[in-house]
C-alpha cells in the first residue's frame, strides 16, 4: 500500500462554510489538490506550488511526500483520466472539480487506494473547498469508476493519451516508435539514482547500472540512506551522468560548470581531480548547490553569476554548459512538464542557449573543450543548437560509441548524445538528454 493510499487518522477537523458537517483534515490531499490546480489552471510547475501548499496546510514531511507522489501520479496519467471520466459527466464540471475527480480516479486505478477511501476523501475534499454542491456527483462518478474503470482502461491507448499532441509530434523526429517508447518510460514512477563518490560503498538494495550509477526503488528517501550525511553519494539520474563523463575532465585542469545547481555534474567533475568553478545565477538554487558541495566536501569554487557575462580569472581547459531548457527529458520525474510547457516557451529558451554558447567561447583556451547539454527531447534545444554552435565558429568534436560502451545506441551518426525515457526500459528507464562536444579553434 502506498503512503497516499493509507487511510488517514483525522488529526483535526475543519468546518466548511457551506453548512455541511465538519470535514476531517487531510493535508496530503489538500496539498496534492493545490499542486494539481496550479498545474492545470495556472501552468505552475509542481515544485513551485509544493512548498507553499505544504506551508498553507501545515503538512508535515510525510504528508508533503505523499502529496507529491499523488499529484505526480495524477499528472502522469492525466490524459487517460480525462478521457476515462468523460462518459460519466453529463455536463462539463468546473476545472477544480475535474481535478478532484482525476485525483480520486488516480487513487482508484493507479495507486491501489481502497475504493471507500478514494471516494470518501474526494467527497470530503470538495466539501472543504467550498465545492460541496459537487460532492454527490463525485460520490456517484467515483463509485462507477471503481466498478468499471479497470475494464475501461484496457480499451484506452494510455501511452498516446498521456502525452500532449505537440510533444508527441515533436518526438516523431527521434525515430519510429520512439514517442510510444518514451510515453511508456514516463508512465512509471522513476527510481532513485545515485552517483557514488569514488571508493564509496553502495547502499544495500541498490542495483548497479552499466554506467556505474546505483538505482534504488522509487520512493526511496535519499536523506535516510546510510552515507548520505557523510557525502558518500549524490542524487543524479543515470542519463544525467553522461555529459560530464564525455567532457573527460583531467586532474588539475581548470573546468567551469556553467549553470551548475543543484550540482550533480559539479560533483562528478570535482571527483576527477579537476579544479572546478561552478557558476549559477539563481540565489535559491545556489544555496542548494553550496549545501550539496559542502556535504560532499569537494574543493569547488562556487560563483554567483550570469553564464552569459561571467569572466573567469584564467581561461578554462574545459567547460560543461548544462543549459536551462524545457526539461521535457525529465517528464518521468517531473510529469508536470508535460502539461506546463508550451511550444512558444522554446523561443526564449533557445535564445538563452545561443547566448551561453556564444559567451562560452571567451572563457575557454584555444583548443579547449565544451560539452553543451540539455535535459530536453526537443529538436530546437538539441540538434538545432549544435548546428547553431557550428555556425558560431565552434569546431565539432564528435562523441564515439567507444566512449559509451554500455550505451552505444545513444550516440547519433553526427556524434551527438541522445538519450530518452524509452532506453533501458527493462531497467526502469532513464531521463532524456542531448549533448554535443566542441573545440574552441585557435584564433
Ligand atoms: C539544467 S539546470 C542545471 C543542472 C545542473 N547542471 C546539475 O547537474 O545539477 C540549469 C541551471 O541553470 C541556472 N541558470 C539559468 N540561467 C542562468 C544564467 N544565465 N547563468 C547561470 N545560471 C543560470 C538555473 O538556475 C538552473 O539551476
Amino acid at each position: 500500500m502506498t503512503a497516499e493510499s493509507r487511510p488517514r487518522k483525522p488529526r483535526q477537523r475543519s468546518t466548511s462554510r457551506s453548512g455541511n458537517a465538519p470535514q476531517p483534515a487531510d493535508p496530503t490531499r489538500d496539498v496534492a489538490f493545490d499542486i494539481l490546480c496550479g498545474v492545470v489552471e495556472n501552468r505552475r510547475m509542481l515544485e513551485n506550488s509544493l512548498s507553499r501548499a505544504a506551508t498553507d496546510h501545515h503538512a508535515p514531511p510525510r504528508d508533503r511526500a505523499a502529496a507529491h507522489r499523488l499529484a505526480a501520479a495524477t499528472l502522469r496519467h492525466m490524459g487517460t483520466l480525462r478521457t476515462l471520466l468523460e462518459p460519466f459527466l453529463r455536463k462539463e464540471p468546473p476545472e477544480p472539480v475535474r481535478v478532484a475527480l482525476m485525483m480520486g480516479c488516480a487513487q482508484l486505478l493507479f495507486l491501489e487506494t481502497p475504493p471507500h477511501a478514494a471516494v470518501g476523501t474526494t467527497v470530503s475534499l470538495l466539501r472543504r473547498r467550498k465545492l460541496a454542491p459537487f460532492a454527490g456527483l463525485a460520490n456517484a462518478v467515483l463509485r462507477k469508476v471503481a466498478d468499471q474503470g479497470p475494464a475501461l482502461l484496457e480499451g484506452l491507448d494510455q501511452s498516446r493519451l498521456n502525452i500532449p499532441q505537440w510533444l508527441w509530434s515533436s518526438w516523431n523526429g527521434l525515430g519510429r516508435g520512439v514517442p510510444r517508447a518514451i510515453a511508456r518510460g514516463i508512465s512509471h514512477e522513476a527510481p532513485l539514482d545515485i552517483t557514488l563518490r569514488p571508493g564509496a560503498i553502495a547502499p544495500e538494495g541498490g542495483e548497479l547500472l552499466p554506467n556505474g550509477s546505483v538505482r534504488l526503488p522509487a520512493g526511496t528517501r535519499v536523506t535516510e540512506l546510510p552515507g548520505y550525511e557523510e557525502g558518500a553519494f549524490w542524487v543524479q539520474d543515470a542519463a544525467a551522468t553522461l555529459p560530464a563523463r564525455l567532457l573527460n575532465a583531467q586532474p588539475g585542469e581548470h573546468v567551469a560548470d556553467l549553470c551548475a545547481a543543484p550540482g550533480g555534474k559539479t560533483a562528478q567533475l570535482a571527483a576527477t581531480g579537476a579544479q572546478v568553478t561552478a557558476v549559477e545565477q539563481n540565489p535559491n538554487r545556489l544555496t542548494r548547490l553550496r549545501e550539496n558541495i559542502a556535504r560532499l566536501n569537494y574543493p569547488v569554487e562556487v560563483v554567483e553569476a550570469d553564464a552569459t557575462t561571467w569572466k573567469p580569472n584564467v581561461l578554462q581547459d574545459a567547460i560543461l554548459l548544462d543549459a536551462p531548457c524545457s526539461a521535457t527529458g525529465t517528464a518521468r520525474r517531473h510529469p508536470d512538464v508535460l502539461w506546463v510547457k508550451r511550444p512558444r516557451d522554446l523561443t526564449a529558451l533557445v535564445a538563452g542557449q545561443d547566448a551561453m554558447l556564444e559567451a562560452a567561447k571567451a572563457m575557454l583556451k584555444p583548443g579547449g573543450r565544451l560539452v553543451y547539454a540539455v535535459c530536453s527531447l526537443q529538436e530546437e534545444e538539441g540538434p538545432a543548437r549544435a548546428r547553431a554552435a557550428l555556425a558560431m565558429g565552434w569546431q565539432a568534436s564528435p562523441f564515439t560509441p567507444e566512449e559509451l560502451p554500455f550505451l552505444p545506441e545513444a550516440i547519433t551518426p553526427e556524434g551527438w548524445l541522445r538519450t530518452h525515457p524509452g532506453m533501458w526500459a527493462d531497467k526502469g528507464s532513464m531521463d532524456g538528454f542531448f549533448a554535443a562536444r566542441f573545440i574552441r579553434p585557435a584564433d
